[in-house]
């Protein structure tokens, strides 16, 4: 990993009476693209605008490079965004937008029109100077407004949901390009997004947000395949999270059968969330299941089948590769390398008695 240049300590964010963020720690390295994921609301907009220091904390402070830079207005920060509105000059042409931070600054124009060259090549519109931005695409505008950021040489550009006025398949090019440009600048990306493909296939670092907390810091990989807790499984990608108890290390009784799983540093007795995955349950005879049921949907999804399973109880989504019938008796079988148990969220009452 490389150096430490971001760091967010025990952060409280409050607007009025109501409390944004809570003890929020964070470190950010150079050269990483670190993605804030998160259900509306949940304050990833918050912690970036205090990057960008256009918010002060309540309490806690902001580290860049180990200097206190809590208290700097955001046009002494190294930093730049990239707001989901491009908020573009509509009244300037794409080399005068481009221009418009730098000529504040006092720049020569010739460092300026080779500012300009440069930005527009690294987002793939060489030639477009003197376009008028209105006339653009939003992938266009939204390209500009990156050549805008990136003029100033910042070493850290937040970027705030910024794909997210763009139609899907938009989207996705631009997704790819973001992280090529990202690599060719050689600088720090935070990037805000609610869209969970979105963050696993473009960051380094994911950080896992919910109701003003960080529930999960971690790469793609190790969100997806070993959420700390339900909410991550559920957040990231499709689960079934069941209730369970542990009968020893290795072995959880689940959906009342004794279920063989991985190492887990549980308790005998502890109670615990279970998560499977649903494209890692196989469906066998029924007399080879751990668990018998009937399959009581199948919905053809483009790459796979979804398919809803009665079983032991429980309603279980799967997924497989290959069409099942509908209404036919199934066995359910569970490798233990696939079954992820998580701690429970400690109840109110615990954190109560924590904090006293
Ligand atoms: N200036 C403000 N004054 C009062 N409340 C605010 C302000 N800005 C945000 N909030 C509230 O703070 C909470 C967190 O907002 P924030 O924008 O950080 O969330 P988010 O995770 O970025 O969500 P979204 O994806 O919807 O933008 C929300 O409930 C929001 O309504």
């Amino acid at each position: 990993m490389e150096k430490e240049l971001l760091r967010l300590e025990h952060i409280d964010k409050f607007y009025g009476s109501r409390q944004i963020l809570e003890d929020l720690n964070l470190v950010i390295h150079e050269n990483e693209f670190l993605t804030l994921l998160g259900p509306s609301g949940c304050g990833k907009t918050t912690t970036l605008r205090l990057i960008g220091g256009f918010e002060r904390p309540d309490k806690g402070r902001i580290l860049f490079d180990g200097q206190d830079i809590t208290k700097l207005p955001p046009e002494r920060r190294q930093v730049n965004t990239v707001f989901q509105k491009y908020s573009l000059f509509s009244n300037m042409d794409v080399a005068e937008n481009i221009a418009f931070g730098l000529k504040i600054k006092g720049k020569s124009a010739a460092y300026i029109r080779d500012k300009i060259k440069y930005a527009l090549k690294l987002v793939n519109l060489d030639g477009y100077e003197h376009a008028d931005v209105t006339a653009l695409s939003g992938g266009q505008q939204q390209r500009i407004a990156i050549a805008r950021a990136v003029v100033n040489e910042p070493k850290v550009l937040l970027l705030d949901e910024p794909l997210s006025a763009l139609d899907l398949k938009l989207r996705q090019s631009m997704q790819r390009e973001l992280v090529k440009i990202k690599r060719e600048l050689g600088i720090t990306f935070v990037f805000v997004t609610h869209d969970q493909e979105e963050a696993l296939s473009m960051s380094d670092t994911v950080v896992v947000m919910n109701q003003g907390w960080v529930q999960q810091i971690g790469t793609p990989e190790s969100v997806y395949n070993e959420p700390e807790n339900a909410f991550v499984a559920d957040f990231i990608g499709d689960s079934n999270i069941i209730d369970g108890i542990m009968v020893r290390d290795k072995l959880v009784h689940l959906l009342g059968k004794d279920i063989p799983c991985i190492n887990t540093g549980f308790g005998k007795n502890v109670p615990v969330d279970v998560q499977i995955r649903p494209e890692d349950i196989q469906i066998c005879a029924p007399e080879d299941g751990q668990y018998r049921g009937i399959i009581r949907s199948v919905v053809f999804k483009g790459t796979v089948y979804d398919i809803t399973i009665e079983a032991g109880g429980f309603s279980w989504l799967v997924q497989t590769i290959t069409g099942h019938e509908q209404g036919r008796e199934v066995g359910i079988r569970l490798a233990p390398a696939n079954i992820q148990i998580m701690a429970k969220p400690a109840s109110e009452d615990e954190e109560a008695a924590h904090d006293a």
